[in-house]
This record gives structure tokens, C-alpha cells and sequence, in this order.
């Protein structure tokens, strides 16, 4: 989705985005401080996680907000999935500020937009954080499979993100077999280990690293991977960069470095900024498989237990992003485009051409 740098102005920010509806909800009894960020709703409900950071600024978690829930939008209608683009921000620290009360206060919040937005988790949020949020509305998924919710979806994103790679594979080297491909894993978390398993079951060189060097020994010797530092991971030429740990470590100085063919990991917004890196990665030839096409598996998972979850078919919707991602490398070739431009391009298209259908009745 295209990057924008608003004012600081919350209407101007609000229209550049093109949000749909915010909320700010306070409540000095519980502590709770948060924004829902509604973006778009022409495919169905807006879904996001909820975020709970300790924002620098209330300006900080309003553009984050905006940034992360128009991402949504442009996720749901690339996965086909029926849904549109929201996001949630708690303000504190998740550690010490995070209680049963400030949750459920958050939970009336969510109940009060009867059901236009869907919470989840993410980043200092859990699935025992949202059976409190399931206390006070329904409008929640992500819950753990021991009540009946779709449990863990890192699998499942990582499935995703193989597929990808798969996709960007096929597109390079002109088979989708990944043995004997070198891949650089960086961040090997709940994502990126289950990544790690896939690769080394088809027979992939893993490199992998990350700032945890404890869990880092162990992933790698679990695997047969090879641990590398953090810090040489631009100095390692592979088939396969996958980010798969935090945002924005694709820049101008990275791009520089970088001696891989391909990009495709789980991190959301690898690009730091959408318009110069994508263009800079087309102009020097490397395939980037757009992050929010290819980890969708997560949202999959969530949409998923909506629907009434069903493995199988969350499987099926997951593997639909290797056409997806397919769909958008050959795009981006036919009209010498960057790749997330074509995403954003195939993106927009389904919400027009479903505006349509929903133009009348
Ligand atoms: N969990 C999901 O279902 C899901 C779905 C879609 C996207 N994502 C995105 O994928 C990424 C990983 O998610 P996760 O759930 O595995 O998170 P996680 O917190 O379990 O794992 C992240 C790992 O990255 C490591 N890390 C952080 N910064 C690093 C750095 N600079 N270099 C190397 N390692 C670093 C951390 O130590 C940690 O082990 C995040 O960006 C997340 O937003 C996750």
C-alpha cells in the first residue's frame, strides 16, 4: 500500500490515508488509552490485531495506526478474503500496563461498532489477552484452540511465506524445487522457525540469524541450519534473503550490500519506504515478493475461524498465495512496474470491482 508522509493535522491525515472511521477510545478508570483505526470496508468487516506498544508520542501511535490498517485492506483483498482493513493501538507498556480490566474496557469499545471492527492479536498482545476482549464482545478471533478458536497462526503464516519464496523461485530459476537453494533467515521467532522446518524439509541451505543468540543455537542445531551473525548477513551471497524479524531492513544502504536474487519473508512493511526501495530492488533486478501478499497466512488463519475453522481449508486459501504472488511478479514484468506497485495495483482492483457489485440492493 502506498506510503504517506501527512501532516500532522489528524483530518489531513485521516484523508490521506483514506480511513473510513476512527475511535479513540479513553478511559481514565482502567488506564486505557487506544485507537481503533477503521480503513476500508467495501470487502467486509475491517480485521486487525491489536497493538499494544509504548508509543513515544500519541502522534506516533496514530500514524502507526493509520500506516498498519490501510496494510490490512490491501492484505485482505489480495488473499481474496472477505474482509477490509483495520487495526487497533493500545498506548503502554504491555508488560506492566496490560490488565483483565483495561482489556475488557477495550472489549466494550470493539462491542460499541457492532461488528465493523474484528480484533486479533499482535506484537504485546496474546491469545489469553483476547478471551478477555471475547468477554465483552464477540467481535474477536485469534483465540486458543482449547475454546474453539484456530490457535497459533505463525504456522500457518509461515506456510504462506514458503509459498512465496516457492512463487519467486519458479519466477527466477524456472522450477519451484528449493533443494539445494540458500536461504538467510533473519529473525528466527515464532515465524521464522516454522520457516526454517519447511525449508530444511525440501532439502534448502538455511542460514539463519537472530539478536536471541540462546534460541538462535538451538533453532539452528534443531534443524541443521547454520547460525550467522546479525551483522554479516548482507556479506552472505544466497539465493534467498527472508526477513523475517522486524520492518524497514530493506533500504538504500541494504540494497547496496545485498547479494541475494530474491526477497520474501514474514516482517511486515520490509520496505522502508514502498516507492524509492521497490523501484531501486526493480532497477537492480532483485525479485521482491511483496511481504503483506505473502504472509497473509496469519489473517488466513483468523478469517478462518470466522468462517467456522476448517485446517484444510485455511491450507487451501494459503497455498492460493503462490498464484497470487505469481499473478504479481508477472505484472510487475509486463509493465515494468515494482512489484508492490502490481500488489497494490491487483489490490485496488478487486475493492473497485467489488464497490461495484455492492453499488446497489
Ligand atoms: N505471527 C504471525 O502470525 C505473523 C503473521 C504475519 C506477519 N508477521 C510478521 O512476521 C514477523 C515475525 O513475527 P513473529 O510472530 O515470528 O515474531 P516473534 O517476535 O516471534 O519473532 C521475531 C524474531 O525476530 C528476532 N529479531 C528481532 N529483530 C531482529 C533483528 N534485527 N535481527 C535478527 N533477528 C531479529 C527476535 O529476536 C525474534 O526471535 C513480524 O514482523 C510480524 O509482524 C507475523
Amino acid at each position: 500500500m502506498p506510503n504517506q508522509t501527512p501532516n500532522d493535522s489528524i483530518f489531513s491525515q485521516l484523508e490521506a490515508f483514506g480511513h473510513k472511521k476512527i475511535v479513540f477510545c479513553s478511559d481514565p478508570d482502567t488506564g486505557l488509552r487506544a485507537i481503533i483505526a477503521i480503513h476500508d470496508t467495501t470487502l467486509g468487516p475491517a480485521l486487525g490485531g491489536t497493538r499494544m506498544w509504548a508509543y513515544k508520542s500519541e502522534a506516533d501511535a496514530l500514524e502507526d495506526v493509520l500506516r498498519l490498517s490501510k496494510s490490512m485492506t490491501y492484505k485482505a483483498a489480495i488473499a481474496g478474503l472477505n474482509l477490509g482493513g483495520g487495526k487497533a493501538v493500545i498506548i503502554g507498556d504491555s508488560r506492566k500496563d496490560k490488565t483483565e480490566v483495561l482489556l475488557r474496557k477495550f472489549g466494550r469499545f470493539i462491542k460499541n461498532l457492532n461488528g465493523e471492527f474484528i480484533t486479533a492479536e499482535d506484537v504485546g498482545t496474546n491469545p489469553k489477552d483476547m478471551e478477555y476482549i471475547r468477554m465483552e464482545t464477540q467481535h474477536v478471533t485469534g483465540l486458543p484452540e482449547s475454546i474453539g478458536g484456530s490457535g497459533d497462526p505463525a504456522p500457518v503464516a509461515a506456510q504462506g511465506v514458503f509459498m512465496g519464496i516457492k512463487a519467486a523461485v519458479k519466477e527466477l530459476y524456472g522450477s519451484d524445487n528449493l533443494t539445494g537453494k540458500s536461504v538467510i533467515v533473519q529473525g528466527i521467532g515464532h515465524v521464522g522457525e516454522n520457516l526454517v522446518r519447511l525449508l530444511r524439509d525440501e532439502n534448502a541451505m538455511v542460514y539463519a540469524s537472530d539478536i536471541n543468540e540462546e534460541r538462535l543455537g538451538q533453532v539452528a542445531k534443531k534443524y541443521g541450519a547454520q547460525a550467522i551473525s546479525n551483522n554479516n548477513i548482507f556479506d552472505i551471497s544466497a539465493d534467498i534473503y527472508a526477513p523475517c524479524g522486524l520492518g524497514a531492513t530493506v533500504n538504500t544502504q541494504t540494497i547496496n550490500k545485498l547479494k541475494c536474487g530474491i526477497i520474501a519473508g514474514s516482517a511486515n512493511n520490509q520496505l522502508e519506504d514502498e516507492h524509492i526501495h521497490g523501484q531501486m530492488l526493480l532497477d537492480k533486478g532483485i525479485l521482491f515478493a511483496p511481504d503483506y501478499v505473502i504472509n497473509a497466512g496469519g489473517l488466513i488463519n483468523c478469517y478462518s475461524e470466522l468462517m467456522g475453522f476448517s485446517k484444510k481449508r485455511t491450507l487451501q486459501l494459503t497455498e492460493n498465495i503462490y498464484d497470487a504472488t505469481r499473478n504479481i511478479l508477472k505484472l510487475s514484468k509486463t509493465e515494468n512496474i515494482s512489484t508492490i506497485e502490481a500488489a497494490n495495483k491487483i489490490a485496488e482492483k478487486r475493492i473497485a470491482d467489488i464497490k461495484k457489485v455492492k453499488s446497489s440492493f
